[in-house]
């Protein structure tokens, strides 16, 4: 097995399609034979939710609970708290209990590196972690920076141009300077894209011609209520509308992760054998 890639799916802004992006292109993974474990990182508990928990706040084990084991020092048994999806993905998952948590880290020796060393003892069982941030730069954000080893931006087009943007590239590279200098970010992943508008066709195209230092996937999640139908279902794309464009947009996304990837490892591999 290669090295576990981990990947934090971030946005401080709310609803541009984290979600739905962690748990299709967890599942896109997942169904070219890859093991993947998601991870919620928002007391939303929306990823929780879209993938079938009813009532998150009702589960005895979430993240909080595997942090704080951490952070306490306690030895965290094999499979505890993880949650086996019928579709071949696994999630930690996460409820109400993180907002408190998140408040106490503050006061937490070596605070950004909880969630680091919590995936650090799971990495071995997965080929890909996908972080579901919540959306803030707080530190739980952090936390999902530090453990990664790139970040998804999803967002949408009309975005792009805000301070939003600015805000959370300065935080990227923040973390990437003074913590963990091997994050790399993967790109913007533009979502729910309406190609009838002119506005996003004229945005989308003028990014793609000036984003030279900010890549845009080339695959583009397009908008659908299909999309929207599937989290309330606690399904993926695929068994909601398998042959659908968002399926399709996912499925391309997939291919284009794994063969970023591929791309990445065999530069790394020539420059060792180059050093
Ligand atoms: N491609 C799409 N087309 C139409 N609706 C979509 C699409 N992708 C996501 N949605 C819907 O948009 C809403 C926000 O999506 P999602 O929950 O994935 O965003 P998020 O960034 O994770 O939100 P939050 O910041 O609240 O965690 C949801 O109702 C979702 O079902």
């Amino acid at each position: 097995m290669e090295d576990c890639k981990i990947i934090a799916i971030t946005n401080q802004k709310g609803g541009v399609g984290k979600t739905t992006t962690a748990v299709n292109l967890g599942v896109g993974l997942a169904r070219t034979g890859k093991k993947v474990l998601l991870v919620d990182a928002d007391p939303q508990g929306s990823l929780t939710v879209s993938l079938g928990v009813k009532t998150p706040d009702e589960l005895p084990i979430s993240i909080a609970t595997l942090m704080q084991d951490i952070i306490d020092d306690k030895a965290i048994p094999e499979d505890y708290g993880i949650i086996h999806h019928p579709e071949g993905v696994d999630l930690i998952p996460s409820n109400i209990e993180l907002s408190a948590f998140e408040v106490g880290l503050i006061n937490v020796m070596s605070r950004e590196y909880v969630l680091r060393d919590t995936l650090e003892l799971l990495k071995q069982n997965y080929d890909h972690i996908l972080i579901d941030c919540m959306p803030s730069l707080g530190m739980m954000t952090i936390n999902a920076l530090v453990a990664a080893d790139s970040v998804m931006i999803p967002s949408q087009a009309s975005y792009l141009s805000t301070k939003g943007l600015y805000l959370l590239m300065r935080s990227i590279t923040k973390v990437k300077r003074q913590i963990n200098p091997k994050l790399r970010i993967d790109g913007v992943l533009l979502t729910m894209v309406d190609s009838r508008t002119n506005n996003a066709k004229t945005i989308i195209n003028s990014l793609r011609q000036t984003g030279d230092n900010l890549r845009i996937f080339d695959a583009e999640i397009p908008f659908s209520v299909r999309a929207a139908e599937t989290s309330i279902e606690g399904k993926s794309i695929f068994a909601h509308d398998g042959s659908g464009k968002v399926a399709c947009a996912y499925e391309q996304l997939t291919k284009e992760v794994l063969d970023n990837e591929q791309r990445q490892n065999n530069r790394s591999r020539s420059e060792e054998r180059i050093r």
